[in-house]
């Protein structure tokens, strides 16, 4: 089983899984970002090659898509928390997110 990473290693994880930050919703604690594609069928291939991955490691994001925008949320579901596996998720997502051209939303530079 997992172990719950404190808050203190998720926030020295964080900057290598930007732009995703700690998000603790009524469903517990995650790692949330949200996406932007430059079109629809960009969003929907972001979220073909993350399911591949996520399948590959049998750790599955929630995934969130309206329209050209695409939120990921990470958390390990069996232990309520976020543990490693999330943080390397996570870094799985930026990097897809990466080759495709998808930039964080918000992200204007
Ligand atoms: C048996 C299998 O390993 C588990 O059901 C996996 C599948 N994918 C999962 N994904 C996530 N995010 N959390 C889980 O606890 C989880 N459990």
């Amino acid at each position: 089983m997992p172990e719950p990473l404190s808050a203190e290693r998720i926030r020295s994880a964080l900057p290598m899984v930007a732009p995703f930050r700690v998000d603790d919703d009524v469903d517990g604690s995650a790692l949330v970002a949200d996406f932007l594609a430059p079109d629809w069928r960009t969003a929907i291939e972001l979220v073909r090659v993350v399911a591949a991955a996520a399948e590959l490691a049998d750790h599955h994001p929630d995934i969130d898509v309206r329209w050209r925008t695409v939120r990921f949320r990470v958390t390990t579901h069996s232990v309520g928390a976020v543990t490693d596996l999330d943080v390397s998720l996570a870094a799985q997502i930026v990097d897809a997110a990466r080759r495709l051209g998808v930039r964080p939303a918000g992200d204007r530079s």
